[in-house]
């Protein structure tokens, strides 16, 4: 599992060791410039004769930053270093000065009359630029002459390789927001452990790929935001033991579906089914087509372990509304959990538990909280995915999966994730549909854990998006893929999975 720590909990960690005089800058900047250096040689072959940019502001990420230019300079790189700032880390610039790198101010004065000539000059002839105008510090975007340089770098031609010093400046650092000019990287040097900015969206799209350096903090208690990774949901899946029955491994209610779009029962349907369930009993006005397709499925009425309702269901289809409503009543009562999707995200009552798991988009998300009150639009949720995500648990108290190219999931006691594992091709008409089915799937086998920890819906909403990711991948690797290619390749994403 990747972990990921808020400031606050970095500076709790650091803090000790800065006493004790743990040299931690020399570490992470020692790290910096290992990681820029490969980074260059991979680029250009060598490192020798490259030119490097620093953007320095005034705190001690820009003060890792000058130290790593210092590093670099003794390796023979030219660094030039624009000074966003009349105060920066005096260690740092004497370690460059006395390496012999070049140093540049920039003042206030550029947001009159524009970046002056050299360090356009500089910037334009870079290799690789160092971004260090803000760490975990940062407070809102980057302002001033710091924001000059930023659209300077975002704009040269050809584009020098970007590395973000510990997260790209300017990121919300511990809900992963962005605002103001942000730096888009091609890799990002973290220090000490990972930021929540990482992992989350919008923010994580600007940190390119992320190496850790580990400069000997010790991080404990709970991530802020955690991200599964293949063993994760290995040891989350209900492998069935070898004298199991078909009621033992779970019997999944779905209430999917309906006259205007059958299509999305027969894809929340494949979708378990092709995850792993003992059995689907379908309820709902598409029982012909799911049959057709799904000929394994029971229709009507019996005992489940779990349900999901609501992909599909078209407002103006009253008896399966109230099928769907029914549903979420009884598994609202009964231990039963139930995942709510599209069609039924407006029938939840106004407190559910928390086995209970939303997997609404960002425009769905939107529509419930401003249902309940909030001034919430689409694009609000889409700059701030677990703001909403966390504030729609909190009203409702359900486990909420938030859709999108990185899913993120929030659950009581702080369960929250960030799964980015499908490729961009998975935006696709009935993917959710199959998802729904997936984690239907995994929660009708776990009904009873899920039931009884709290916290363990969220992690099998978070697994589910990983499976589901996967699944994209395998179907047609690189290449666009349909709903029902995604539910093709679960079965064997599933096997490569619990095998491994
Ligand atoms: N404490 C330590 O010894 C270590 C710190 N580390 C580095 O230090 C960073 C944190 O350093 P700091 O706490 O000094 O903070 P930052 O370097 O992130 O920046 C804080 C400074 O920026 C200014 N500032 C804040 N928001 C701004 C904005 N929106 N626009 C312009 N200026 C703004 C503040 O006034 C302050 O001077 C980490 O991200 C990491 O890179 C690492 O070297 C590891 C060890
Ligand atoms: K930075």
């Amino acid at each position: 599992m990747l972990h990921s720590w808020d400031a606050a909990a970095v500076r709790a960690a650091e803090e000790p060791l800065l006493t004790a005089g743990v040299p931690l800058m020399a570490r992470a900047s020692f790290g910096l410039a290992a990681h820029v250096a490969r980074a260059l040689r991979d680029r250009r072959g060598r490192v020798g004769g490259a030119r490097a940019v620093l953007l320095v502001g005034s705190g001690n990420n820009g003060g890792d930053t000058l130290h790593a230019g210092a590093l670099l300079a003794r390796r023979g790189v030219a660094v030039t270093a624009v000074l966003a700032s009349g105060r920066v880390h005096g260690d740092g610039l004497a370690a460059l000065r006395a390496a012999h790198g070049r140093v540049l101010t920039l003042d206030d004065a550029c947001e009159r009359h524009g970046v002056a000539a050299p360090v356009a000059a500089a910037v334009a002839a870079a290799d690789v630029v160092l971004d260090g105008l803000l760490g975990i510090g940062g407070r809102g975007g980057v302002r001033g002459a710091g924001a000059r340089l930023v659209d300077l770098v975002a704009a040269a031609d050809p584009r020098p390789l970007v590395v973000a010093v510990d997260l790209p400046s300017g990121v919300g650092v511990d809900d992963g927001t962005r605002t103001g000019a942000v730096l888009d990287a091609d890799l990002t040097v973290t220090f000490g452990g990972h930021k929540p900015a990482l992992l989350l969206p919008p923010a994580s799209a600007a940190a390119g790929r992320v190496e850790l350096v580990d400069i000997g903090l010790r991080l404990t208690g709970a991530p802020a935001v955690a991200r599964l990774e293949d063993h994760d949901v290995v040891a989350l899946w209900p492998v069935p033991g070898r004298d199991v029955h078909k009621y033992g491994r779970g019997v999944l209610g779905v209430v999917t579906g309906s006259g205007h779009y059958p299509g999305a029962a027969v894809l929340s349907v494949a979708g378990a089914l092709r995850t792993g369930v003992g059995m689907v009993r379908y309820r709902g006005s598409a029982g012909a087509q799911v049959l057709a397709a799904h000929p394994e499925v029971v229709e009507g009425d019996g005992r489940v372990q779990a349900w999901v309702v609501g992909s599909g269901v078209a407002p103006d289809d009253a008896e399966q509304r109230s099928r769907a409503r029914d549903a979420l009543a009884h598994g609202s009562r009964h231990d039963e959990p139930v995942v709510v999707d599209a069609g039924a995200l407006d029938l939840l009552p106004e407190r559910v538990p928390p086995h209970v798991i939303l997997t609404p988009h960002a425009g769905e998300l939107a529509a419930l909280l401003a249902a309940r009150g909030e001034r919430v639009e689409r694009a609000d949720v889409e700059a701030g995915p677990l703001a909403h995500a966390r504030r729609a648990h909190e009203l409702t108290g359900a486990t909420v999966l938030l859709k999108g190219s990185t899913t993120v999931v929030v659950g009581p006691h702080g369960a929250t994730y960030a799964q980015a594992d499908g490729p961009a091709w998975l935006a696709t008409a009935g993917a959710g549909d199959v998802l729904g089915g997936v984690l239907g799937a995994l929660l009708a086998g776990r009904a009873s854990d899920a039931v009884a920890d709290p916290a363990l819906p969220a992690a099998l909403a978070a697994a589910a998006a990983l499976v589901h990711g996967r699944a994209a991948h395998r179907a047609n690797p690189g290449g666009p893929v349909t709903a029902s290619d995604v539910a093709a390749a679960l079965p064997a994403v599933v096997g490569a999975l619990v095998r491994a």
